[in-house]
C-alpha cells in the first residue's frame, strides 16, 4: 500500500527536504506520496490574510478558521471519512510516542495541519474531529514557532516502519521502544577500531561470548535507564 501525506502550512517549503535522503528514496519507490500545501492559496484578500487577534484578548495572533476549512475541502474533500488520519502538531498535544508511529505506519492517508502564532482557531479541530480521525500530537514539553518540524519529525518516525522502508527490518525489532522491546534505552554502541585515542572497545564484546555481551548489554541499558529516564522503570 502507497500512504499519502499531505501538508497544510504558510511555509511549504519546510517539506522540500523529504524529496531528499531515505524518505527520497520511499518516495521514488512508490512507498510514501508526498504533497505540499500553502494555505494561503485558500485565501482571498490581497494581504492573503490567514490571522487574526484573539477574541477575549491576549498576546499574539492565531490562525483563522476560513483558510483552513477551505483548504480542507480542496485537500481532503467535504464527505466525513475516518480513515483519515488529520495530525495537529501542538504543545498542548497528547505526548508522540513510538507506539503511536507504530499504529500510523498501517494508514493510508495522513494530513499534517502545521500551526503558526499562538496556534489555530479551536473551531478548525473541532470541525475536524466530525470529519476525520484527528490527533493532537506534542512532541515534548518546549515550544516551537510552528507545526512544521514537528511534523517533519512525526513523518520520519512513522515512514521508516512502514514494511518494505527500512533495508534489514532486524534492526527495527531491536530498537528502544520497539514493542516487545521493554522501555529501556539503548546501550553504548561501538566498531573498529578497537583502540581510539587512548579508548579500547570493552572487553567483552570482543569476546565472542554471546551470552556474556547480552549480559553486559542488559546492564548498561538498565544503568542507563535507571539514570537518565526512571519514569521508564515504573
Ligand atoms: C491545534 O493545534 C494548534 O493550534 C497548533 O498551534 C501551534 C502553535 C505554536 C507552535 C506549534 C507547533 O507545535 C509545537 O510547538 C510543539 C509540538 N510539540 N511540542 C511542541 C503549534
Amino acid at each position: 500500500m502507497t500512504m499519502r501525506l499531505d501538508y497544510l502550512s504558510i511555509f511549504p517549503g519546510y517539506f522540500d527536504v523529504l524529496d531528499i535522503s531515505l524518505l527520497g528514496k520511499a518516495v521514488d519507490n512508490g512507498l510514501v506520496e508526498v504533497h505540499a500545501h500553502d494555505l494561503r492559496d485558500w485565501t482571498h484578500d490581497r494581504h492573503r490574510t490567514v490571522d487574526d487577534t484573539p477574541c477575549g484578548g491576549g498576546a499574539g495572533m492565531v490562525m483563522k478558521p476560513d483558510p483552513w476549512g477551505e483548504a480542507f475541502d480542496g485537500i481532503i474533500g467535504i464527505e466525513p471519512d475516518p480513515s483519515v488520519h488529520v495530525i495537529f502538531p501542538t504543545p498542548s498535544g497528547i505526548p508522540f510516542t513510538q507506539s503511536a508511529a507504530q499504529e500510523l505506519s498501517t494508514v493510508e492517508r495522513v494530513v499534517f495541519c502545521c500551526g503558526r502564532y499562538e496556534g489555530i482557531d479551536h473551531r478548525v479541530i473541532d470541525y475536524a474531529r466530525t470529519m476525520w480521525t484527528v490527533h493532537e500530537l506534542s512532541l515534548g514539553d518546549y515550544v516551537l514557532n510552528g507545526g512544521e518540524v514537528a511534523a517533519l519529525a512525526i513523518t520520519e518516525a512513522v515512514v521508516r516502519l512502514i514494511p518494505g522502508f527500512m533495508g534489514n527490518p532486524e534492526s527495527l525489532a531491536e530498537e528502544s521502544f520497539s514493542p516487545g522491546q521493554e522501555r529501556l534505552l539503548e546501550y553504548p554502541l561501538f566498531t573498529r577500531p578497537v583502540s581510539w585515542r587512548g579508548m579500547d572497545v570493552p572487553e567483552v564484546l570482543m569476546s565472542g561470548h554471546h551470552g556474556r555481551i547480552a549480559e553486559w548489554r542488559r546492564e548498561e541499558s538498565l544503568l542507563l535507564t535507571r539514570d537518565r529516564r526512571p519514569d521508564l522503570t515504573d
